[in-house]
């Protein structure tokens, strides 16, 4: 994964530099405060501190320019899950290794001089140590990831147009096709390349996506007459993003591994603006080393929240910085005493973040760095929380999306249940809405979806012919294990009438009006 140069190739897949160009205002702020941070050097290895990994959630409203208004933040110390994964900015840990790395290299050479210079080792780790932060510090040692030069994209409906944007815009050099060819104009003018079909974009690329709209099509472009697979070769990769099922995807996966190249899959979690927002959550299996491969891809698509400590030389004045991919500046900052610091295990319960800490801590991480008098020796780090997950084997990722969706269309299908027996027995389903969204069932699919739905608009976001295909895909998941699922069976029959009512191509919100069109018929008889 590691290596120097835009499009260097090692092997036959060639890696660039994480893009820079585009960093949020976040990274740009976190890569300087990384920079002003104080090396530790040379000193004894101490124990690295314990990756921390915190549950967050999150409450903000936004001004209309989308810039952070209030936030609060509540952190609970939680022990590490899949998913989680620590950032490159983990500077202890990295610090630790350095050390570790000179005490060696000292200690061998104390050996060496078999003690003959006692003060030889201590010299040598100094050196090392200094040597190691000289390189750092030129490049020479880069610890950033890095991610395939060339990134293909097929199929660009509602959800792999907005994902082929967002690696362009983070500075990826991409390559789209689509069936529907005017699709590709968009991202086009954005400066992706543009190949006729899957076969060419895959022999041009190191890695491919595919976001098809079901197991038919994502067979036909990954399999079929100048699919993706004729473009393979050993040390190329191709992830397959649609929501298939488990069968489909081992299918796929054989076909491409056959040529030698890697195969995973990568189906979403989240929607048309998760999508446009790079919030997404992909649900991986497959070869694991395609999944580490693309994770700096996945992570410029998907949801990540890093979480930043910024710690100051005065053991009494630590201070915690938050900041969300979502937002463009550090979202909140809280000083800590002694007793909440956040390494070596201790404990941090919770922390309270006001809009006037985030601004102050803003203004330390901005460009002027105005207040770096306050912080004479500055150490950063922070740890992402991640929201990509690999589940082993081919066919877990299919698995757990189905599930996912099993349950999201069962979810919708009783939402729209309720919301249509409040209207009956005379209650303003705008207040059922509002009442569910501030209760233990609340749900932000309800939150966004009710209003439009109280209007009867089916703005759409997830197709309902797609939450179809997922509820039939699931069941057929579940009769493989025998099992019944009499409440998704029932959904799905909702969503069969919805879509013989001419609505597939509406929201999958829109099932509503299968029931309405069942309580009109009955009120007829
Ligand atoms: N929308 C959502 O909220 C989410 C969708 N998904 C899943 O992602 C996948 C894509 O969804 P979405 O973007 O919404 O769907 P769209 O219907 O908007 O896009 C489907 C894509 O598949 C292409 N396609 C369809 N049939 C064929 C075919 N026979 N040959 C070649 N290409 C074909 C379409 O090309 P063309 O433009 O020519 O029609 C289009 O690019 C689906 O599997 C869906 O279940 C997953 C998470 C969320
Ligand atoms: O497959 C579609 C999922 C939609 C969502 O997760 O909001």
């Amino acid at each position: 994964m590691r290596g120097k140069g835009n499009g260097e190739k090692r092997g036959p897949l060639r890696f660039c530099r994480r893009p820079s160009p585009s960093a949020s205002a976040v990274d740009r702020s976190l890569q300087l405060a990384a920079r002003h941070s104080s090396l530790v050097i040379a000193r004894p290895p101490s124990p690295p501190p314990l990756p921390l990994f915190f549950s967050s959630s999150f409450s903000s409203s936004s001004s209309s320019s989308g810039e952070l208004q209030n936030e609060e933040c509540h952190l609970q110390e939680r022990p590490a899950e899949n998913g989680d994964e620590l950032g490159e900015g983990q500077l202890p840990a990295i610090h630790f290794c350095e050390s570790v790395i000179a005490y060696a290299v000292g200690m061998v050479v104390n050996v060496q001089q078999r003690r003959d210079c006692a003060g030889g080792g201590v010299t040598a780790t100094v050196v090392v140590a200094l040597l190691v932060k000289v390189a750092r510090n030129w490049k020479l040692l880069d610890l950033s990831d890095e991610m395939p030069a060339h990134v293909g994209f097929l199929g660009l409906g509602i959800m792999g147009s907005p994902m082929a944007q967002n690696l362009i815009k983070a500075g990826c050099n991409v390559t789209v096709w689509n069936r529907t060819k005017s699709k590709c104009d968009p991202l086009i003018s954005l400066g992706a390349k543009y190949k006729s079909s899957p076969e060419e974009v895959a022999a041009s690329c190191d890695v491919t996506f595919a976001m098809l709209a079901e197991p038919e099509s994502a067979l036909d472009v990954a399999c079929g007459e100048h699919g993706a697979a004729r473009g393979m070769s050993p040390g190329k990769g191709y992830i397959d993003v649609s929501t298939v099922d488990g069968a489909t995807s081992k299918l796929i996966g054989t076909k491409i591994k056959d040529t030698g190249a890697l195969f995973l899959e990568a189906p979403v979690s989240g929607s048309k603006k998760p999508a446009e927002d790079g919030q997404l959550i992909f649900l991986t299996a497959g070869d694991r080393s395609l999944f580490e491969m693309v994770a700096p891809l996945l992570d410029i698509m998907g949801k990540q929240r890093k979480i930043g400590f910024l710690k100051s030389s005065d053991p009494l004045n630590r201070d915690t910085i938050l900041a969300d991919k979502r937002h463009s500046g550090i979202v909140g900052a809280e000083k800590m005493g002694r007793r909440t610091r956040l390494s070596g295990g201790a404990t941090v319960a919770s922390a309270s973040i006001s809009v006037c800490d985030g601004e102050w801590i803003g203004k330390l991480l901005g460009d002027s760095f105005s207040s770096t008098d306050n912080f004479r020796s500055i150490r950063y780090t922070w740890a992402r929380l991640l929201s990509r997950f690999f589940l082993g084997d081919v066919g877990n990722g299919a698995a757990m999306k189905l599930v996912v969706n099993m349950i999201m269309g069962s979810m919708m299908a009783s939402f729209s249940e309720g919301m249509l027996l409040s209207e009956k027995v005379g209650l303003d389903p705008r207040v059922l809405v509002e009442v569910v969204s501030q209760g233990a069932i609340s749900s932000p699919m309800f939150s966004m979806k009710g209003p439009s739905m109280v209007q009867s608009m089916y703005p759409t976001a997830f197709p309902l012919k797609h939450q179809q295909k997922d509820l039939r895909l699931a069941l057929g998941l579940a009769e493989s294990v025998s099992q019944p699922t009499p409440i998704a069976a029932a959904a799905n029959e909702l969503y069969k009438v919805a879509k013989s009512r001419g609505l597939s191509d509406h929201d999958f919100s829109a099932v509503i009006e299968a029931l309405r069109i069942k309580l009109q018929t009955q009120s007829k008889e």
